[in-house]
């Protein structure tokens, strides 16, 4: 490591989306590396790359299409040598990265609920009959939907201002964010709570962010195990191979969360249909390194649960 250690004249190359909550994670990333290594900030560079998700902002992400749609310029860019690491939610993550890229590094992991956001109303159970509130997300939609079937749901997308704009202007009454993306933001203050996990269980890998490097730079693999969060690497191995075993993504109505204590994980996992008229869920703990399988067998048993017809949603 001391050997090539980066410089400001030679920077360590970290490549990121240019909203405001990916520079965050991008800067956390920074600021982490160059205290694990007493290094000058200065000896990073944080590079913004645009991709698909970020130029088409009028449509619904699960119009659009396709995996991989705030990551497929920022993969191209690092296997081109452009950039060396890449700064990502992993909620946003597919399971399977392009051959050549590993993503197995993850920072401690941010608060993982859900955050209700509203001017006026100060929770779900408050909301009145018939209220108008905004979500583009499939789970959150879904979720919503099966336990107040009476809520109007209108499409919401946009960085935080936009959506405060939106309630401001009465599009909606409520909407939902990540408490992770808003706490990054230090932007609390616009949530009026966070949604017991009982209420409303997040999508996989909610307020994890994960760093994703080329697999044969044993340089840059050297520098993220120093920084490096074994525990949420294990909460992330059970929920994500829950969402593997789904063929889901962050774009269906799939909610799974692990939660590590003494050694022993506990997942909690729940498919719905988009219109909320079917819910199913499951709830199994494990010995920590078993959360692969732990995740696996939970998606499995979903699936035969909800048998031929449930997963039609599916792409
Ligand atoms: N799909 C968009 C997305 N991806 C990650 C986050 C928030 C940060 C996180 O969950 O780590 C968000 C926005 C949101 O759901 O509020």
């Amino acid at each position: 490591m001391t050997a090539d250690r980066p410089t400001p004249d030679a920077p360590l190359k970290i490549g990121t989306r240019g909203s405001p909550l990916a520079l965050a994670q991008a800067h956390e990333t920074r600021d982490r590396l160059a205290r694990a290594f007493d290094l000058d900030p200065a000896a990073f560079e944080v590079v913004v790359i645009k991709t698909t998700g970020d130029i088409v902002l009028d449509r619904p992400l699960k119009e659009i299409g396709g995996k991989g749609l705030f990551t497929k310029e920022i993969e191209e860019a690092m296997l081109s040598g452009a950039i060396d690491l890449a700064v990502h939610s992993m909620k946003d993550m597919p399971v399977e990265q392009p051959a050549g890229l590993v993503l197995d590094t993850y920072l401690p992991r941010e608060d993982p609920r859900d955050a209700f956001v509203s001017r006026e109303v100060s929770a779900i159970a408050e909301l009145p009959q018939g209220a108008t509130v905004g979500s583009s997300s499939l789970r959150r939609r879904a979720q919503l939907a099966a336990r107040r079937p009476d809520l109007n749901l209108v499409e919401f997308r946009g960085n935080v201002q936009t959506r405060m704009r939106k309630l401001d202007d009465g599009v909606a009454l409520a909407t939902f964010l990540a408490m992770a993306g808003l706490n990054r933001l230090g932007m609390a203050e616009v949530a009026k709570g966070a949604i017991d996990t009982e209420e409303m269980l997040p999508a996989v890998a909610q307020g994890a962010i994960g760093i994703e490097r080329r697999a044969d730079d044993h340089r840059v693999a050297a520098m993220l195990e120093a920084i490096h969060d074994a525990d949420t690497a294990l909460q992330l191995a059970a929920e994500r191979a829950f969402l593997a075993a789904l063929d889901g993504s962050c774009e269906t109505p799939i909610a799974g969360l692990a939660r590590l204590e003494g050694g022993t994980l506990t997942l909690r996992g729940e498919i719905l249909r988009p219109d909320g008229s079917d819910v199913l869920d499951d709830k199994a703990e494990a010995p920590a390194e078993d959360g692969a399988a732990l995740g696996r067998e939970m998606g499995l048993r979903l699936l035969e649960r909800g048998g031929p017809g449930f997963f039609d949603w599916r792409g």
